[in-house]
């Protein structure tokens, strides 16, 4: 049976001391964050993922956000290397958990370095950002990595946010959804559908037709509606703050087979 397996990571009592790079810094409310946690770590499991929770990396206000330490393609569980140096401890827990689940382990090694939230799958088509904490070596690796297994690796250029899944993600059907100022190159999308919200592009493709999205995009959840999709809401306000999306707090292991 395919695995439906989702890490998460608890958050850090530092959470607001997490990096800002492309917006102003806003304080957090902490009790908040970690109510807006738990709701979405609940959403996960009322649309059929069983949550599996990484150790807690207190001392790492970005633990949280733990998509970004490792990209799982197949059965391979990528270990990134964080383009931000503060965030570099973060990977071990996280794949002493994957490894737990079965899955082999490759590595980003230096001078490469990759975030797992510029990786964007769909289907066998891996679209990698190379932005502010990806570089190069890290595409060229990733690249390595991924198409003897079968990927076919598209390399895009990400300027204007964090992370390439900071500007599109995709529907389950492959279209790439991206908010248009933010998106450097639509047309290295096979389809791509504009939404009218930032957080818009932001979508974790829960199963069926159901998006998991946030609160803040709801001109885009009505879009999605129309389309007969079905978006699953959580507010992730504090997340935001520190320039966090619906993507970037768990991973999802889809293909493991157990
Ligand atoms: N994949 C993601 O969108 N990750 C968000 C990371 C936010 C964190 N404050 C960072 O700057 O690394």
């Amino acid at each position: 049976m395919p695995s439906t397996k989702a890490l998460v990571r608890p958050v850090s009592p530092r959470l607001a001391e997490g990096l800002v790079t492309h917006i102003e810094r806003a304080p957090v409310d902490h009790a908040l964050a970690h109510e807006q946690w738990g709701r979405y770590t609940a959403a996960l499991r009322e649309n059929g993922w069983e949550t599996v929770e990484v150790a807690a990396a207190d001392d790492h206000p970005d633990g949280v956000f733990v998509e970004d330490t490792v990209v799982v393609f197949r059965n391979v569980a990528l270990m990134a290397r964080p383009g931000a140096e503060s965030r570099r401890g973060e990977t071990p827990a996280v794949e002493e958990a994957l490894v737990g689940l079965g899955c082999s382990v490759n590595r980003i090694r230096e001078p490469g370095t990759l975030d797992g939230g510029d990786v964007l799958k769909t289907g066998d088509t891996v679209y990698v950002g190379r932005g502010g904490r990806t570089n190069a070596e890290g595409v060229r690796q990733l690249r390595a990595a991924f198409e003897q297994l079968g990927a076919r690796v598209v390399a895009v250029p990400v300027s204007k946010v964090l992370h390439l899944k900071s500007a599109v993600t995709a529907l389950p059907d492959g279209t790439v959804v991206g908010y248009p100022p933010l998106v450097d190159e639509p047309s290295l999308f096979g389809r791509f559908l504009p939404v009218p919200e930032e957080a818009g592009a932001h979508v974790v493709l829960l199963g069926g037709g159901r998006l998991l999205m946030a609160a803040s995009a709801p001109k885009s959840a009505e879009l999605f509606s129309e389309l007969g999709f079905e978006p699953v809401v959580v507010d992730i306000s504090e997340y935001e703050k520190l320039e966090g999306c619906v993507t970037c707090l768990s991973v999802r292991v889809r293909d493991l087979h157990t």
